[in-house]
C-alpha cells in the first residue's frame, strides 16, 4: 500500500461571530497517499480556503483528527505548527509572493535557511539548483523576480515550495494571475512533478484544471465527495 501523507477524519470548522455561527466544514474525511495528485473544487463559499488553511496548518479545525505522515497535528502550538509547516508543506499560491530585493536563488534558498534542520552552504546550493532545474529556470538564478514574466515567477515559487522536500504541495489557484498559455504551462509542470513522485493537492474553481488531477473531489457546502474514480486496471 502507498504511504499515507495526509489523513483527515471527520474534520469540522465552525466560525463563530457575535451574531452567528458558520459551519464551513461539516465532517471532512480525506486521505492523500504518497504520489497522488488530487484536486478539490467547488463554488464560492463552499469551504475551499478553510480546508486549505487547515491542511496547511494555518488554521485549526474545530473538531476531528488531522495526521501528516502518521503524526497527529490536530492540536499544536503556533511554534509547532510553524516548524511542521516549514518541513512538511510546500505552498503555491495565486500570488507568487517572491521577494524582489533577493535574487531568484536566494528566494528559493530562504526556506532552507529558516529550517530547523541545519543545511550546509553546499547542500543549499545543490538543493536550490536541483529545484531550479526541475522548473527549467536554472539560467535565471541570478535574476531578480521582478525581471521575470508572471509564468516564470510562478515557476520560481514552485521551486521554492519544493526546496525543503515537503510531504505535500498545497496549490491554491496557481494560474489565477496568468494568461491561459502560461497557466497551461504551469499545469503541465505540476503534472510533470507529480509524474516524478511529488504528492499534490490542488484547489481550484476551474473545472478544466481540476480534471487534470488523478482524483477529483467536489466540495459542496462544507462536505466532500469524490467526483471521479481514478483510472484502475481491469481485474
Ligand atoms: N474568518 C471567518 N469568519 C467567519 N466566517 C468565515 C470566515 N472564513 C470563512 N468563513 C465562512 O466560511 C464559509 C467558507 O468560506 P471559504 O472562504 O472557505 O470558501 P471558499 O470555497 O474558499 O470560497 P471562495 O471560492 O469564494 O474563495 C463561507 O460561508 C465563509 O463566509
Amino acid at each position: 500500500m502507498q504511504d499515507i501523507k495526509i489523513q483527515m477524519t471527520n474534520i469540522t470548522k465552525v466560525f463563530e461571530t457575535q451574531s452567528m455561527e458558520t459551519h464551513a466544514l461539516k465532517g471532512i474525511d480525506l486521505t492523500i497517499r504518497s504520489g497522488e495528485y488530487i484536486s478539490i473544487s467547488g463554488p464560492s463559499g463552499c469551504g475551499k480556503s478553510t480546508l486549505l488553511s487547515i491542511l496547511g496548518l494555518l488554521d485549526e479545525a474545530t473538531s476531528g483528527t488531522y495526521m501528516i505522515e502518521g503524526h497527529d497535528v490536530t492540536k499544536l502550538s503556533l511554534a509547532q505548527s510553524a516548524a511542521i509547516r516549514a518541513e512538511k508543506i510546500g505552498f503555491i499560491f495565486q500570488q507568487f509572493n517572491l521577494i524582489d530585493e533577493l535574487s531568484v536563488f536566494d528566494n528559493i534558498a530562504l526556506p532552507l535557511q529558516y529550517s530547523q534542520q541545519q543545511y550546509s552552504a553546499q547542500e543549499i546550493t545543490q538543493r536550490v539548483e536541483q529545484c531550479l532545474e526541475c522548473v527549467e529556470m536554472l539560467h535565471r538564478k541570478d535574476h531578480r523576480p521582478n525581471m521575470l514574466s508572471g509564468g516564470q515567477q510562478q515557476r520560481i515559487a514552485i521551486a521554492r515550495a519544493l526546496v525543503a522536500n515537503p510531504a505535500i504541495l498545497l496549490v491554491d489557484e496557481p494560474t489565477g494571475n496568468l494568461d491561459s498559455k502560461n497557466g497551461d504551462a504551469i499545469m503541465d509542470l505540476l503534472e510533470k512533478l507529480n509524474n516524478d513522485g511529488t504528492t499534490i493537492c490542488l484547489v481550484t474553481h476551474d473545472p478544466r484544471y481540476a480534471d487534470r488531477a488523478s482524483i477529483h473531489y467536489n466540495l459542496l457546502d462544507g462536505q466532500i465527495q469524490k467526483a471521479q474514480e481514478p483510472l484502475r486496471e481491469a481485474v
